[in-house]
Parts: C-alpha cells; sequence; structure tokens
C-alpha cells in the first residue's frame, strides 16, 4: 500500500472513508451531478473538504448546520454547500461555562482505540468511563493496553479488563515495536477511520508515530512533505495510514479525556452525591467527620466501600486529568510561538536582513 498517499490529492470515496450506509442517502442528483465530500479540517472561517477531485475549501456559513471532522456532505456543482449526511456516529462535549451549547469533536469514526498503559496509567474504572464515552457516541472501540513490555502480569491485567465486559476487544502492545504494533491494523483497513484516545503519556503519539510508519518509510508521523521535499506538519486532522485506513486526530479529541465526562461521574454515583448532601458539614470530607452521611451508610452496609473508593478515586483523577489539560494548552500554545519565531527569524535571513 502507498503511504505517500495525501488527501490533498484526488482519492476514490472509499479511499476516503465512505461506507456502503451512507450509499442510501444518496439522490439520482448526486450521482449524476453533485459532489460528494468529507470534511478533512475545521478552521475558523472554512472547511478543508477531500472529494474525488482533490482538496476544496468550503466557507463556514450561519445558514449550514453544525458540522465537524469526517462528516460527508454534499455540493452542487458550482461546490455550493447543500446537506449534511446522517452521522454514523459523533463525538461532541459541552463548550465550556455553558450548558445547552454542544461542541462537535469528531464525526464518523468507525474505531476509537482507547489507550491505557499497563503501569501506572491501569485502572479498571478509568476504562469504564471510556467505554461509556464510546457507547454514547456510537463508535466500536478497542483497548489498547501499552507498555507490555514494562509489565510482567500482562496476562492477568488482560483478564482484569475482560472481566468488565466478554465481548470486549482487548490488545496488549509496546507501541514502540512496530510488529508488536500490527495487530491493530486489523481496524486500519482501507476506508476505516479510526482514532486515539487516552489520557496523557500512555503512548498514544508513539502508537501513531509507529502505525504510520511503512516499512519502507521512517518518516512517519502526521507529516507530510511540500513541494520542495520538507516536511512540514499538515493543518488537516484526518490523514492516511499506510494501511488504507483513515486516522482522524484533532486537539480536541485527544483532549476528550475524564474531565469531560463530571456529569457522568455525578449520575454513576448519584447514590453516594445524595448522601453528601445529607451530611452535617457542606465541606465535609466524608472521613471522620461527626454526622457524616457517607460514612453512616458505610457502616450500615447501605454503601460498599469498593463503590465509596472508586467514585472518590474518579474525582481526584478528574482533578488530575483538568490540570494535564490546562498544562497540555500552554504546551500546544508555547510549540506554536516557537514555529512562529523560527518562521520569521528564516523569513529575515532569506531576505538579508
Ligand atoms: N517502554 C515503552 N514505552 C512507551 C510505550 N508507549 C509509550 N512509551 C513511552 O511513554 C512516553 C509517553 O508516550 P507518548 O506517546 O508521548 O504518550 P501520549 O499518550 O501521546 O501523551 P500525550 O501526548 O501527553 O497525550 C514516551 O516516552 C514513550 O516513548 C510502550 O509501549 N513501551
Ligand atoms: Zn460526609
Amino acid at each position: 500500500m502507498n503511504s505517500n498517499l495525501n488527501l490533498s490529492h484526488p482519492m476514490s470515496l472509499q479511499q476516503l472513508g465512505w461506507q456502503p450506509v451512507f450509499q442510501q442517502q444518496l439522490t439520482l442528483e448526486d450521482y449524476e451531478s453533485n459532489v460528494i465530500a468529507r470534511i478533512t479540517a475545521h478552521h475558523r472561517s472554512s472547511y478543508t473538504l477531500a472529494t474525488e477531485q482533490g482538496e476544496l475549501s468550503l466557507p463556514i456559513h450561519q445558514n449550514q448546520p453544525l458540522m465537524t471532522v469526517g462528516d460527508w456532505i454534499i455540493l452542487d456543482a458550482n461546490q455550493q454547500f447543500l446537506r449534511l449526511l446522517d452521522r454514523q456516529s459523533l463525538f461532541s462535549r459541552k463548550a465550556a461555562g455553558s450548558k445547552v451549547a454542544e461542541q462537535y469533536i469528531s464525526a464518523n469514526i468507525d474505531t476509537v482505540f482507547i489507550v491505557v498503559s499497563l503501569n501506572n496509567d491501569f485502572n479498571l474504572s478509568r476504562i469504564e468511563r471510556y467505554l461509556a464515552m464510546t457507547n454514547e457516541a456510537q463508535v466500536e472501540s478497542v483497548i489498547v493496553l501499552t507498555k507490555a513490555d514494562l509489565c510482567d502480569d500482562v496476562e492477568a491485567k488482560c483478564q482484569q479488563v475482560q472481566n468488565l465486559d466478554p465481548m470486549l476487544m482487548i490488545e496488549s502492545v509496546n507501541s514502540l515495536d512496530h510488529t508488536s504494533v500490527q495487530t491493530l491494523n486489523a481496524w486500519c483497513k482501507l476506508g476505516q477511520t479510526v482514532a486515539f484516545m487516552g489520557s496523557s503519556g500512555v503512548g498514544k503519539s508513539t502508537l501513531v508515530n509507529t502505525l504510520m510508519q511503512s516499512d519502507d518509510q521512517e518518516t512517519g508521523g502526521i507529516r507530510e512533505d511540500d513541494s520542495k521535499g520538507r516536511h512540514t506538519t499538515t493543518s488537516r486532522s484526518l490523514h492516511c495510514m499506510p494501511n488504507g485506513g483513515l486516522l482522524l486526530d484533532t486537539p480536541g479529541m485527544r483532549e476528550l479525556q475524564l474531565a469531560d465526562c463530571a456529569d457522568g461521574v455525578s449520575e454513576t454515583f448519584s447514590d453516594i452525591e445524595a448522601l453528601t448532601k445529607q451530611c452535617r458539614f457542606s465541606d465535609c470530607q466524608h472521613q471522620t467527620e461527626p454526622g457524616c452521611a457517607v460514612q453512616k451508610a458505610l457502616e450500615s452496609g447501605e454503601l460498599e466501600q469498593r463503590r465509596l473508593s472508586n467514585y472518590l478515586k474518579l474525582l481526584r483523577e478528574q482533578a488530575r486529568n483538568g490540570a494535564t489539560l490546562a498544562q497540555q494548552r500552554a504546551h500546544y500554545k508555547q510549540l506554536g510561538k516557537m514555529y512562529r519565531n523560527v518562521q520569521s527569524e528564516s523569513r529575515s535571513r532569506k531576505k538579508g536582513f
């Protein structure tokens, strides 16, 4: 398979990730004169689209529906927006500071790899939370347990995860090892759209880099050659994988962490949250305080210790992931600044300043 496929070039619908289920949404006119396009990037005022004729840009207009990377749309022969095709799957989250506005993160992903490392990050409750998110988005998920090379009870841990659900697909890998990562290629076949999620440091970037490397090409990564043969980081969010699959990688997808699941935690542990409202002190830590309704429920057997521990743990993780998110944003900002500085420096040099 050619690893130099680039979404800016003309590609077949199948190569762009078209699935047979979308076919039934097409009209005769679509076949005859309209253009089928997939959104490959979402910019401030436009979308980048991939089509069978090559890349297009579509200005964002207020009478278009809310759309996101991965969406399939129909344009007329003059490349004007006609309609959005019904989605197979959608990741969304509530916009910060708002209770109603939804932000769309990605659409029409076939498989999400939930990446969890076999060392520090290994946590069944977290896996359950990610599964809740992928189920919500209606996406098939595969649990990828990384750092198998650093773990001496891989089998036992895989079994623990399998106990959550006998139907769950689980792969353990060493993300740095090309051969080990090959098992994931079963989900990255021609036209399959995949994405990665998981906490910071579990090995998502490493996995992506290893998977993007074909045997004959060392560059890997989500970089593409510009006309001068240099590597430039593309602003596109969909990338062709050596095996024919499409990788959907956006900051939004990477940031989809437990921090976005506060509601989910409250909902899952609504019994405990109800108890906390009955504690004598509003800032009760539910440890040794007098009049603690949570401790009382523990003593009476109404509440299981395991469940309480899990709840407190998820709350702590949420706080930690929230911090990581802020740190990540600062990091990206810094990178952007550095990149701009390098660019302006090289421009100055060219001008002979
Ligand atoms: N030994 C070993 N190290 C790994 C493995 N996967 C990742 N690492 C290392 O773990 C560190 C973190 O990996 P990353 O790929 O940056 O993790 P990430 O999930 O992309 O992290 P963020 O970019 O913060 O979201 C790096 O030093 C990797 O080399 C693995 O399977 N085995
Ligand atoms: Zn209490």
